[in-house]
């Protein structure tokens, strides 16, 4: 017998029962929900991760739906136990979905919902600041302070790299990746060669037509050089050129330990290294003997292999900048999320069409109208059939 989870609940007598396996920023999500017939119990238990077995104890015997989270291993025994309970919706409150058995929901007709777009340029910002804090070694100037080591001005005092003119590699040149490359492109003129599967015609669009001819135009009128940029034809190019590299793929087969003992050896000595994606991209535990035998090499990391733990002796390496899994962290984005998991969640509830990009859900953030009635993003639409909305 699980043990009973603690729960709080919004409006009672709510026809669909709709489960929140965390409580979640802002109130809109709530309101939503509320106002459109659900019965919500959000969990608040003190424990970070649930665990599968608290997860089915919430589930009970109905469920029309629940909001899950990325640390939720969402497979086959909760996937069957929703389908038991009635539910046939699940939205995780994140982007990536790599935690949940997308042929197991299948099998069981449930639809997996996700948040992209609304935290793009947020997450890009992060890897930004990473990018920014390892380059002038701000995390290690920081603790020197603090500790009352600063006796005055030296000219070999956190001496760091210079980002304009340098070239900024992107693997993975997705919605995140491309605004992260624009970013440093435009903000810090910077080169750019990126890598992708595909051709990422949502960047290549942005520094062919819209800004690097007129921007080019502008550096060399002021007696600046033009920055430049290329789609590379394997990653190992972008390894080799890129004194700074961000990584944005989604986490598969094919991106698992992509950065590893091999390919980090392929890189500057004196490169930086960003991990915005998701941990296992890289083989954490090459990336520690890496720093270690490379003291210049630097690494800004949101993500880590088997988290919440870091791999050992990373948290020991000056050259190593770690944050706890904050890209997505602004109010606004975290709010957004919510909102987006709320209406995956109840859209198909209520039947709703899919709607018809993913990469354009502006339409169910503006908080002063209603949210098109339409499920703002699901990744097994085409597997499970559903219909999809058309403007
Ligand atoms: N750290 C965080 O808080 C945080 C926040 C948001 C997203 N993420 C992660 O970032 C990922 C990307 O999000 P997005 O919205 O940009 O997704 P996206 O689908 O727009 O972009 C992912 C890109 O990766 C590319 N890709 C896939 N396999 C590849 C490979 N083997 N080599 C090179 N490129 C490959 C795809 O073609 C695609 O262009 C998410 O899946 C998620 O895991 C993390
Ligand atoms: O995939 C995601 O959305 C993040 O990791 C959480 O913001």
């Amino acid at each position: 017998m699980a043990k009973p989870v603690s729960i709080e609940v919004w409006n009672p007598n709510g026809k669909y029962r709709v489960i929140s396996t965390k409580s979640m920023p802002g109130t809109r999500w709530i309101n939503l929900l509320i106002q459109n017939d659900c019965r919500l119990e959000i969990c608040t238990e003190k424990k970070t991760i649930l665990s599968v077995e608290d997860i089915i104890a919430l589930i009970g015997d109905k469920c029309d739906g629940v909001i899950g989270q990325l640390t939720e291993d969402w497979g086959e025994e909760l996937f069957s136990a929703l389908s038991r309970a009635g539910g046939k919706a699940f939205s995780n409150m994140a982007v990536g979905y790599n935690n949940v058995n997308v042929d197991a929901a299948n099998k069981y007709g449930v639809a997996v919902g996700n948040t992209p777009g609304v935290l793009t340029e947020t997450t890009a910002e992060l890897a930004a600041s990473l990018s920014l804090a390892a380059a002038r070694r701000i995390v290690e100037a920081d603790e020197f302070m603090r500790a009352g080591l600063y006796d005055g001005w030296l000219p070999h005092l956190f001496v760091g790299n210079l980002l304009k003119g340098q070239t900024v590699g992107v693997i993975g040149a997705g919605r995140i990746g491309s605004a992260y490359a624009r970013m440093m492109v435009e903000g810090f003129k910077m080169n750019l060669i990126y890598f992708d599967l595909y051709q990422s015609t949502r960047l290549e669009k942005f520094v062919t037509g819209m800004f690097l001819p007129t921007y080019g135009a502008f550096l060399k009128a002021n007696g600046e050089t033009p920055v430049t940029w290329k789609r590379a034809s394997s990653m190992d190019e972008v390894l080799q050129e890129a004194d700074i590299i961000s990584l944005h793929p989604v986490l598969d087969k094919t991106t698992y330990h992509l950065v590893n003992k091999e390919r980090l050896a392929k890189m500057k000595k004196e490169a930086i290294l960003i991990n915005c994606s998701r941990g296992p991209v890289i083989d954490e535990a090459a990336l520690v003997e890496h720093l270690k035998e490379n003291p210049l090499f630097r690494v800004g990391l949101d993500v880590f292999e088997d988290e919440p733990y870091m791999k050992p002796g990373l948290a020991e390496l000056k050259n190593a900048i770690v944050v706890p899994h904050i890209a997505s962290a602004s109010k606004w984005t975290r709010e957004g999320m919510a909102t987006l998991a709320a209406l995956n969640v109840l859209g198909k509830i209520k039947g709703y069409p899919v709607w018809f990009d993913p990469n354009r859900v502006e339409p169910f953030l503006n908080e002063n109208a209603q949210p098109p009635a339409a499920i703002p993003s699901i990744v097994n639409a085409k597997a499970l059939g559903l219909p999809s909305s058309k403007l």
